[in-house]
């Protein structure tokens, strides 16, 4: 059996096997959640004009202490028609433009108003520019405000709004097609006959994907038989197919004869990861194919760690893989062998332990992970204390 491939190369095989999808331009909600296929520049400043920060009055400051006579309003949108002179101020509101002439803001809290009379009650603004937000503070127009690549949150996209943007070019959503295979499996609420299980990788995937920019068909349940997997492989149209179950080496374990029978190419099977040890990935036509092991909890981590990346890099992510953080372990570790471990781990006081057992089969001890403990291969002992890379899972 040839050595394990480690999970970078296989990461980056995956990735390799087909470029992000073709661009189109989408209405501004339609992109929230995809990845920006070109940098987007401002086509405005912001602000335009500078505004008041505050609800008061626009005075000069060389005439403070005041006082002053009020001489007309400036509400945002509708901006006072005079000039601000000697002696003078304009009532004023938040967002609002500052009147010309003005120089700054004195805020209501701070003045005392007889009719047109206004008088200072309290110390007025510091210098020129008080509560004032000047022309261009956030940005002017022709910066670049998010670059390819980068992912439209909700806060870029609120960004290209106010810049003036009501599209913005995003790659097409990605097709992805997911199957579980087995003979054992029943759809969940079936009741399961002995020695059957309800099915729980599609309910699984589908959650996992569920931020992101997919269009997604679950296939259901296949059966462990060659021809009715080949069959359904071959009919695929989507830019990305995803098995779950029988991906290792046991007679009834047919998904790769199938994807071979189906005109696939397998890139890569068997990685140096636990769990997902017998993840592979390849290519049938323009679909990127991607077995991963049935194991619950194999198919959860090769999800995060494969699947997931791969629907962001073919949305045009240029950073598509899962940011890692530092934690102290609240328990000791044993070393680690060749592959790659995830553990399934928990916050415990300002630390993290792992569960007690990592069975690749068992949920219950997911669901209860917050966190997987990210263990090199060949990783030494740890201890108490020592700092350790996890991967946030809730
Ligand atoms: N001789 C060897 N045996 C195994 C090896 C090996 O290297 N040599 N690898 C082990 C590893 S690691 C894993 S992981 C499993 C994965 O194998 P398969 O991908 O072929 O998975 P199955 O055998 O089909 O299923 C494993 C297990 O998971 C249950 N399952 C499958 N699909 C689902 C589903 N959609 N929902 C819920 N549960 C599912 C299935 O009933 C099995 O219990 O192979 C080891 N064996
Ligand atoms: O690596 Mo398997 O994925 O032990 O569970």
């Amino acid at each position: 059996m040839p050595a394990l491939l480690p999970v970078a190369d296989a990461q980056s095989r995956l990735l390799a096997l087909a470029p992000p999808l073709p661009v189109e331009d989408v209405a501004l909600r339609d992109a929230a959640g995809r990845w920006a296929a070109a940098s987007v520049t401002a086509l405005r400043t912001q602000p335009e004009l500078p505004l008041s920060a505050m609800d008061g009055y626009a005075i000069r400051l060389a005439d403070l202490p005041g006082p002053w006579t009020v001489i007309g309003e400036s509400a945002a949108g509708r901006p006072f028609a005079g000039t601000i002179g000697a002696g003078q101020a304009a009532r004023i509101f938040t967002g609002a433009a500052l009147p010309p002439g003005a120089d700054c803001v004195l805020v209501q809290e701070e003045t005392a108003r007889d009719g047109a009379t206004l008088a200072l009650a309290g110390d007025g603004p510091a210098g020129i520019g008080g509560n004032v937000r000047a022309a261009g503070l956030d940005f002017y127009a022709g910066d670049t405000l998010i670059e390819a690549g980068e992912r439209i949150t909700p806060a870029r996209l609120a960004l290209a709004a106010i810049a003036g943007h009501a599209t913005l070019p995003v790659r097409r959503r990605v097709r992805i097609a997911i199957v579980a295979t087995g003979d054992e499996l029943r759809a969940a609420g079936d009741p399961p006959a002995p020695g059957e299980l309800p099915e729980s990788n599609g309910a699984m995937l589908a959650a996992l994907l569920a931020d992101l920019p997919v269009e997604l068909v679950d296939l259901g349940i296949l059966p462990d038989r060659l021809d009715v997997l080949t069959d359904a492989f071959a009919a695929i149209d989507a830019d990305i197919l995803v098995t779950t179950g029988g991906a290792s080496v046991g007679d009834h374990d047919l998904v790769r004869p199938a994807l071979e029978a189906a005109g696939a190419t397998i890139d890569f099977w068997r990685i140096a990861l636990r769990p997902g040890k017998p993840m592979m990935a390849g290519r049938m036509r323009d679909t990127v194919v991607v077995g991963l092991p049935g194991n619950p909890v194999s198919a959860f981590v090769t999800a995060l760690l494969f699947v997931k990346p791969l629907i962001a890099h073919r949305s045009g992510a240029s950073d598509p893989f899962p940011r890692t953080d530092l934690a102290v372990l609240a328990e000791p570790l044993p070393a680690n062998g060749a592959r790659a471990d995830y553990v399934r781990a928990a916050r415990r006081g300002d630390g993290v332990a792992a569960a007690a057992i990592q069975d690749s089969s068992m949920l219950r001890t997911l669901a209860r992970a917050d966190c997987l403990i990210v263990r090199p291969p060949h990783a030494p002992h740890a201890a108490r204390g020592d700092s350790v890379e996890i991967l946030q899972i809730a």
